[in-house]
């Protein structure tokens, strides 16, 4: 038996959905103190005022005993108001902005597509100093879906940090080597978050023997080159690269069938399967920096004050393979292997 203590990690890329769903998977993050709430809700979370009204039906469907903070975001769109932005910042409500380009991902269509009609939000948020978290891939049919990151980086995101470098820009989701030296290679305004599943999972784990449509999301996982850079970013201890789970509930009938969502579960394990990682790359030692330090840092907050541990067991952890939830049942992510480590009280 082995013991680790580490302050009590945040999630800085999670979606709670609503409803049903909302209440069936948010004791999921018990794990976590705070989270970046996603908001491509239908319809999305757009202004201040509907920040607030998601941010409390989140807090009402807390179950009694879980602490919980929902650090609440605005979906980035065409019309989006300046004035609104910051007045919700202000407040304390909303800690960042989210671009989804138009059709990118899961509920997206209310995206941008010309990125000369949010430039007066991206500059009052410079000038306030709050973060835009990106879907960071481009949507022209053109490009192949295992390039969309590097063509992103190059077609959009390079000329915006060049226009706008004071602006604080997180890459959501990195999953490639492209995306990690890109940030590696930056001044100290943008940092990215980093899966659990993209940690673990290359594309041969989603197409041989068989499509797993439970390891497809988006953006979707690489080859093993990508997945190992993403792993020695994670596991260096660098302050600019922390955990956002993109913990993504669809209901199974939705992911197994002709067409399936984009979207992988990984609430009720991530803690686990970090442990199993950090540990497999001698990196015990910067889990509490990937999970607990380097994302409030960037976000400008306090790391949590109560602590968490981590026990590796001889014994497996039996983690339940699906939730049900009032939408429905939702599988929970299966590394492929046995996991040993577990959070204890
Ligand atoms: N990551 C995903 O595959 N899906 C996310 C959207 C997103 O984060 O791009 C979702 O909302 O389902
Ligand atoms: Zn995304
Ligand atoms: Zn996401």
């Amino acid at each position: 038996m082995t013991d680790i203590t580490l302050r009590r990690p945040d999630d800085w890329h999670l979606h709670l959905r609503d409803g049903e769903m909302l209440r069936g998977v948010l004791p999921e993050s018990r794990d976590f103190a705070r989270a970046i709430i996603m908001p491509n809700l239908v319809p999305p979370v757009v202004t201040g005022a509907e920040a607030a009204a998601y941010r409390e039906r989140i807090l009402a469907a807390l179950p009694d005993g879980q602490d919980f903070e929902p650090l609440m975001t605005l979906y980035l769109t065409e019309d989006t108001e300046p004035q609104d932005v910051a007045a919700a910042a202000a407040s304390g409500l909303v800690r960042a902005v989210k671009l989804y380009p138009a059709g990118a991902t899961t509920n997206s269509h209310a995206g941008v597509r010309d990125f000369a009609r949010v430039r007066g939000v991206l500059e009052t948020m410079a000038e306030i100093g709050l973060p835009l978290c990106v879907h960071g891939e481009v949507v022209d049919p053109e490009v192949d879906i295992f390039d969309r990151e590097a063509v992103f980086i190059e077609r959009v995101l390079a000329p915006l940090r060049r226009d706008l470098p004071e602006l604080k820009v997180v890459m959501e989701h990195v999953t490639t080597s492209d995306g990690i030296d890109y940030v590696t290679g930056s001044g100290g305004t943008i940092a990215a978050t980093i899966t659990t599943h993209h940690l673990i999972l290359n594309r041969n784990h989603l197409l041989v023997g068989g499509i797993r449509p439970h390891y497809y999301c988006l953006p979707v996982v690489k080859r093993e080159r990508h997945r190992l850079a993403l792993r020695a970013a994670a596991t260096s201890g660098d302050a600019r690269f922390f955990l956002g789970t993109d913990s993504a509930p669809h209901v199974d009938p939705a992911k197994e069938c002709g067409c399936g969502c984009a979207g992988v579960f990984s609430a009720t394990n991530t803690m686990s399967c970090l442990a199993h990682v950090f540990e497999e790359d001698g990196a015990l030692d910067r889990l509490e920096a990937f999970a607990s330090l380097n994302g409030p840092a960037f976000y400008g907050l306090a790391p949590n004050e109560a602590r968490i541990t981590l026990r590796r067991g001889a014994t497996p952890v039996a983690f339940p393979p699906r939730i049900e939830t009032g939408a429905g049942p939702v599988t929970v992510f299966d590394p492929g292997f046995p996991l040993h480590w577990r959070v204890v009280d």
